[in-house]
């Protein structure tokens, strides 16, 4: 059956939670004094959001096919991403087949090489990415996981990530990762306060149950080194992100550095097979976590877990609710899924992109069977403001 072609991308932007996670109100656990590549500024240490971090707000791609059909993708990229898409990536996807997504990826891809290859660019790209892959899906009614081949596994299971890895435990999740709240600039007691944390949360979980930190690209190789070791004793299973995402020499010397059977993972500020290629040839990571909605979408990270694979490492993306969980359901080095925690305090299970999606799907008891809906079975809220910032029909 021949396919409709695309009629219109368009390109909106909301603020307020939905894919920029981040852009929660004060109070949040999200951006309570966690440790960040800023907080060596003493200004900026006390909230993410004082630095920026809530700045883009999300950017949801729609693309409409000749028969009326919309799929739609999102990511963190907002008012800056809306203009990549509408006046230079548009072009690439109107009046072509939904299915030629590897056309499609290498032309925006390639057109954007001068001012793109990570960051804001491929979180753009991601979004239109998952959008035709969202269209696909409704097309061919099937949900993403049956066009990626299927899923191995008939259910997920989760790790937490949130303030309170002890509760996460008695929603059944198979363990929790802490944000890391201390870096290098807050020295000897900042240090003695992360390792005190964790052994005071390892007594209230108990030998059994994963603890992880994610230091989100905060420290330096000497202080991770020096964290890992004293954090051995109360089972730290892995350390993310202890690095800038560029300092690749330093992620493979604190492989070779942690302790036995401690676990290094990043990835989820890395894009594209060419990064993910960097990480694995140099020996970066255990587990890497590209994240779906940043690092190309769903074309590129069937390339970059192929990469994986081969190099026999596990990819766990970050976050991204469905986005990730249709992929992670569909191969075998993807054994378990991150959910992460949105409630304020991480004291219940709520939807990751709240308020703008609807049907999005949580885990219950830490486990979840992806619903049968086709492409990635979730709707905007239409109850969610989206303004479209900019048009390109003009500038074609
Ligand atoms: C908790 C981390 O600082 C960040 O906000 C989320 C993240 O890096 C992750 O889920 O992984
Ligand atoms: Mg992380």
């Amino acid at each position: 059956m021949a396919l409709p072609k695309v009629r219109q991308v368009r390109a909106r932007v909301v603020r307020g939670a939905g894919a920029d996670y981040h852009d929660q109100d004060r109070g949040h656990w999200i951006d309570d004094h966690i440790a960040t590549p800023m907080s060596k500024y003493p200004e900026y240490r006390d909230s993410r959001r004082s630095f920026g971090l809530n700045v883009l707000g999300t950017l949801v791609v729609e693309v409409e096919a000749d028969d009326g059909t919309v799929g739609f993708g999102v990511t963190t990229a907002g008012e800056p991403g809306a203009f990549i898409v509408e006046r230079h990536l548009a072009r690439f996807v109107e009046g072509a087949v939904p299915s030629d997504v590897e056309r499609i990826w290498d032309q925006m891809f390639h057109a954007s090489l001068f001012y793109g290859r990570k960051g804001l660019v491929l979180n753009a790209i991601s979004a239109v990415d998952l959008a035709l892959w969202d269209l696909l899906g409704k097309l061919r009614d099937e949900p993403v996981y049956a066009l990626l081949g299927g899923q191995v596994r008939d259910e997920l299971t989760f790790y937490a990530t949130g303030a309170r890895p002890d509760l996460a435990k008695d929603m059944g999740f198979i363990g929790g990762k802490m944000p890391l709240q201390h870096g290098p600039a807050e020295g000897e007691r900042g240090l003695a306060a992360g390792v005190a944390r964790l052994a005071e949360m390892r007594e209230r979980v108990g030998d059994d149950f994963w603890l992880m930190y994610d230091a989100w690209m905060s420290l330096d190789l000497d202080y991770a080194v020096r964290l890992t070791h004293a954090a051995h004793e109360h089972g730290l299973k892995w350390i993310e992100e202890a690095l800038p995402p560029d300092d690749y020499w330093g992620y493979a010397e604190l492989r070779r550095a942690v302790p036995p059977g401690m676990l290094v993972t990043t990835g989820e500020h890395e894009a594209t097979r060419w990064g993910f290629r960097m990480l694995l040839e140099m020996g970066c990571a255990d587990i890497l976590q590209p994240d779906v909605n940043w690092c190309g979408g769903i074309t590129e990270l069937i390339k970059i877990s192929a990469l994986a694979d081969a190099h026999g490492a596990l990819v766990v993306p970050h976050g991204s609710s469905v986005y990730s969980y249709h992929f992670v359901s569909t191969r075998h080095n993807s054994p378990f899924a991150e959910f992460l925690m949105m409630h304020p305090q991480a004291s219940e299970v709520v939807p990751m992109f709240t308020p703008l999606l609807l049907d999005e799907p949580v885990p219950v008891g830490g486990r979840l069977r992806l619903p049968e809906r086709p492409g990635f079975g979730v709707r905007l809220n239409p109850e969610c403001r989206l303004e479209r910032p900019y048009t390109h029909e003009e500038t074609t």
